[in-house]
């Protein structure tokens, strides 16, 4: 057990899929895996591992935002040895191509700070998905026909953004959407030599304004906890 962490030693699979909502980790779990047990449930953070197709593995709530997921990353790997992190989030869609329910598979995560942020100094640390799973989900996807794009995403602290300046100008450079966790999730994975990956599914939208209607999330969130488990056995 860890101070946030409940599981006993051995619980935890070496790969963890990790969404934000505790709720989607049960139901990704009760939906996927057979003989989903229930591991965690410290402070609500409900954390379950079964089988999916043979292969063990742990659907981990992160909680929203970086601090959050550092707490759960830092103890999943250091302290019960997960190696893959596959993190299956949501996230708002930045430019005018990256449409609603699309995925967008994150090749790296730039964030104005995260939790791991003083450790660099002055160095602007380049947080990055693990080749091997991003080159997998890929192909799993485009196998698929699951619409999707590969490139950078930001992560940011803040889920009411005020600043208008900076949405243009990570838009102006490309960046594909917004979330709040992979930045922290990829430094943490480097530090300690796992693999990990952010698969997000585009839930609204920052130019066009629309948004996923509440009765289809499940079905286009289904998308990407597959390809995710589908990415982290092949
Ligand atoms: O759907 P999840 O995984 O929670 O991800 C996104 O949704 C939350 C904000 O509503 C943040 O955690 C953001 O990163
Ligand atoms: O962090 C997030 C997640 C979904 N949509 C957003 O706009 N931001």
């Amino acid at each position: 057990m860890t101070v946030h962490i409940g599981a006993q030693p051995g619980d935890i699979a070496e790969t963890v899929l990790m969404p934000g909502d505790p709720y989607r980790a049960r139901w990704a779990a009760e939906t996927f895996l057979e003989a989903p047990r229930l591991v965690n449930e410290v402070r609500g953070m409900l954390g379950y591992t079964g089988q999916w197709r043979g292969n063990r593995v742990t659907i981990h709530g992160s909680g929203m935002g970086m601090p959050s997921l550092s707490i759960y990353a830092n103890e999943l790997i250091r302290d019960y040895g997960a190696r893959t992190l596959i993190r299956i989030g949501s996230a708002g869609g930045m430019q005018e191509g990256v449409a609603i329910r699309d995925l967008v598979l994150a090749m790296t995560a730039s964030s104005i700070t995260n939790p791991s942020r003083g450790i660099f100094r002055e160095v602007n640390f380049a947080p990055a998905a693990d080749w091997s799973l991003l080159r997998e989900a890929a192909r799993i996807a485009e196998a698929r026909g699951v619409p999707f794009h590969v490139g950078g995403i930001h992560s940011s602290d803040i889920f009411y953004e005020e600043r208008d300046d900076l949405v243009a100008a990570l838009t102006r450079h490309g960046t594909l959407a917004v979330e709040m966790e992979a930045a922290e999730l990829y430094t943490v994975a480097a530090r300690y030599g796992a693999r990990a990956l952010a698969i997000l599914t585009i839930s609204d939208h920052l130019v066009t304004g629309e948004a996923l209607p509440s009765e289809e999330r499940e079905r286009s969130f289904g998308d990407m906890v597959e390809i995710a488990l589908e990415t982290a056995f092949s």
